[in-house]
């Protein structure tokens, strides 16, 4: 799945990066609708992100790609995410669906990015949960 060319978006930056990665996490969907996935199951899930800007930093960057990588890996990788605060089993918005964890991912990375003096933007998160079944998060105005 790595090195695999991803949807793209349309943004008006000079420059546009993108990082891949994996974490492998539980989770459970806390609804008698979701049928199996009610039960506490894990999966591999494959991360591509997206961020661009018009401005490097002072290393040439427009920011490491490291970093990108450990916000979610070490906050994600070996754990269960609904025990993360950033989700919750009363409310759906927050139920770590596909959906909701590849938003999760944007609100992380972009809280990170609106510190960065280059002010560089995440303009899309692509997380693949299954090898059948992925999602694409593209915030649609600044809202962090
Ligand atoms: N819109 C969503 N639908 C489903 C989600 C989700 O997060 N968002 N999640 C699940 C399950 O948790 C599961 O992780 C994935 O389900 P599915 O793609 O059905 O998995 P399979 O491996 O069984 O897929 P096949 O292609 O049929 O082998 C379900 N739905
Ligand atoms: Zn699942």
């Amino acid at each position: 799945m790595m090195q695999q060319i991803y949807p793209v978006t349309e943004h008006p930056y000079a420059y546009e990066l993108n990082k891949d990665f994996q974490f492998a996490a539980a989770h459970y969907i806390p609804h008698a609708d979701a049928g199996k996935c009610q039960n506490m199951h894990g999966h591999t899930y494959f991360t591509n992100v997206t961020i661009a800007g018009d401005d490097l930093d002072h290393t040439g960057f427009l920011v490491n790609f490291k970093r990108i990588k450990d916000l979610i890996h070490k906050r994600f990788d070996h754990r269960m995410m609904n025990e993360d605060t950033k989700f919750s089993d009363q409310d759906a918005e927050y139920f770590p669906t596909t959906e909701v964890v590849a938003r999760t991912i944007y609100e992380i990375i972009q809280e990170y990015l609106n510190n960065l003096p280059n002010k560089p933007t995440c303009v899309q998160v692509y997380l693949r949960e299954t090898p059948t079944s992925y999602c694409i998060y593209r915030p649609k105005e600044k809202t962090l």
